[in-house]
């Protein structure tokens, strides 16, 4: 079973990430991680943070010459920002000098729609410092790093991950575009919104301009490919080990995501049965479907068909044009506190999406085939596939996925 965990404040010193159960000899590279972390800062539309702050990844447990040991991963990423924020967010009491007494002011004008007020409600603050520091998805760089190791793992087996931009607010891919594959993941993190249909990605970059002009922000979709699953991922057995409420949770536990969908979702709600399935054809190569409309799962365990999974946000809680809040200081009725933010982090959370599905889907490969290292881990998805009779089959490009909404 792969378990991990983060720790650390947006302002802190230091993001912290653990990841247990990997097995060894899976490469852990200092390039790879940090290239996940720099696509994750990607994004026409984010804020002016995103620009001045590195990512500064040390590797601390668990690696010795660029392969895991079998022992806890433990990685660490430092704030470059922290000297700002030394005084205002250090653990021992110190005396906050003039120079940093403006930000450690309380903020009591709590942001609709971010953790503040209900986060001093219950953890007892009368600012909403100690709350927006930890609720904030600066977090979501640690999740990133510890992404990259998955995927590396899953990389090992021959299953790759690829993330894109689906919508911008009202602007959306057009229906039944063929889906990005490995391939294009350049293209696609070099297209400022991560989307790989180039004039809609055009759209795309009006709507966060007009957005940005009128002090608002904005939410979208983003989608997770997985290419290369072996079948039977998951378990129908019991709520908690189907493969499609693990990924969902997985995915609703990134900030500000609202709303998770495995293939076409609601809108195959919309189908009669006879139009809502993917129908099974025998084909020379075993079982094909012609057809993704499930999104790759079926009875919560992966068909063997890509798997397709989207995540909805919703707009950036700080608003320029700032909401109406109470000031919990006075009671007065106010304008909620606003320094600085992003516009749009949607292609953001699609780096981040592709984190968290690629653990998920890691910590179900460990649980089907087990290992400790990723030769055993290998040999055994290799007996097991060879063991499923040549009429069971699914092959491989069944139900190749095209752009839905
Ligand atoms: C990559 C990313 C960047 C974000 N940037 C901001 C931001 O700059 N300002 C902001 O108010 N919220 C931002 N958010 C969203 C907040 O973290 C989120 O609204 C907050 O945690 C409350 O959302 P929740 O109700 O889903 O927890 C961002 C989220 C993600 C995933
Ligand atoms: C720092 C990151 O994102 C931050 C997420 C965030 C929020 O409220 O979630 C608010 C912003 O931080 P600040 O309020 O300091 O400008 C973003 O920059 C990051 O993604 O690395």
């Amino acid at each position: 079973m792969l378990r991990w965990m983060t720790a650390g404040e947006s302002h802190g010193p230091e993001l912290i990430a653990v990841l247990e159960g990997l097995p060894a000899g899976v490469p852990v590279l200092m390039d790879d991680l940090q290239g996940d972390l720099a696509r994750r800062k990607l994004g026409y539309g984010r804020g002016s943070r995103m620009k001045f702050e590195q990512d500064e990844l040390h590797i601390s447990g668990g690696v010795i010459h660029g392969r895991s040991i079998g022992s806890p991963i433990a990685l660490r990423i430092g704030n470059t920002e922290w000297p700002k924020w030394q005084e205002v967010m250090n653990p021992e009491p110190v005396e906050v000098s003039d120079a940093s007494r403006g930000r450690s002011a309380p903020l009591t004008r709590p942001r609709p729609g971010h953790a503040d007020l209900v986060g001093m409600q219950k953890y007892g603050f009368d600012s909403a410092r100690p709350i927006l520091e930890r609720a904030s998805a600066r977090e979501t760089a640690a999740r990133v790093a510890l992404g990259a190791v998955a995927k590396s793992f899953l990389a090992e087996l021959g299953i790759e991950l690829v993330s894109h931009t689906l919508s911008i607010g009202p602007v959306r891919v057009p229906e039944g575009r063929p889906l990005p594959r490995l391939d294009d993941v350049e293209a696609l993190d070099a297209d400022p919104l991560r989307c790989f249909d180039a004039e809609t990605s055009a759209l795309m970059v009006a709507e966060v301009d007009d957005a940005k002009k009128a002090g608002d922000t904005l939410g979208g979709v983003v989608e997770v490919l997985a290419y290369n699953l072996p079948p039977g991922l998951g378990s129908h057995v019991q709520w908690d080990r189907r493969l499609d409420s693990q990924l969902a949770a997985a995915l609703m536990g990134i900030q500000a995501i609202k709303g998770v969908e495995v293939g076409d979702g609601f809108l195959t709600t919309t189908r009669r049965g006879s139009e809502a399935h993917d129908e099974l054809h025998r084909t020379a190569q075993g079982i094909s479907r012609d057809t993704d409309r499930a999104g790759g799962t079926e009875g919560g365990m992966s068909t063997g068909t890509v798997l397709r999974v989207r995540a909805g946000m919703k707009p950036i809680a700080t608003v320029p044009h700032a909401l109406a809040t109470v000031d919990v200081s006075t009671g007065e009725e106010a304008s909620a506190h606003h320094q600085r933010s992003d516009v749009c982090a949607v292609p953001a959370s699609g780096v981040v999406a592709e984190a968290m599905v690629a653990l998920v889907l890691a910590n179900a490969v460990l649980e089907k085939f087990g290992g400790d290292s990723i030769d055993e881990t290998s040999r055994n998805v290799d007996g097991y596939l060879a063991a499923i009779p040549e009429f069971l089959t699914t092959t491989a490009e069944s139900g190749v996925p095209a752009a839905r909404l």
